[in-house]
């Protein structure tokens, strides 16, 4: 088991028995608006660390954001199988940046 899996099977776990202390027991005990909340937090906490190229507070952003991503998947009842069936499909079909439009007056 991959340490996405192992984490995500946690967050299932502590979803379907809460845990006293337990941060990810905190959010679902919150809910779905406090979950949505944080992912919107962690994600401008990715974009600004990329601006101010901070490349290790970076990766510990993402880290959050994935986190949170996953808590709210679970919220939702989105699998990590789910994610992996659309990646797959989608790599099946590569180079799909369509052409750039005609500028107006060549039309
Ligand atoms: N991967 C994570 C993880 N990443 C980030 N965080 C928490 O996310 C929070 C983000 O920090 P913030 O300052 O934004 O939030 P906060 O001030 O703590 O709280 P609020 O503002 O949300 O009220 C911190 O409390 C981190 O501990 C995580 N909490 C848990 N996990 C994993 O989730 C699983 C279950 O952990 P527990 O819920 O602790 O049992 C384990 O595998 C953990 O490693």
């Amino acid at each position: 088991m991959d340490i996405y899996q192992k984490v995500f099977q946690t967050i299932l776990d502590r979803k379907a028995n809460p845990e006293q202390g337990s941060y990810t027991a905190y959010l679902f005990e919150k809910g779905k608006e406090k979950i949505l909340k944080k992912v919107g937090e962690e994600c401008t906490e990715v974009i600004i660390a990329s601006c101010m190229d901070q490349k290790e507070d970076l990766i510990n952003e993402y880290g959050d954001l994935i986190y949170h991503l996953m808590v709210l998947m679970a919220e939702e009842g989105i699998t990590l199988e789910d994610i992996q069936k659309v990646m797959e499909k989608r790599d099946q079909k590569t180079h799909n940046l369509k052409p750039e439009r005609k500028p107006i007056e060549n039309l």
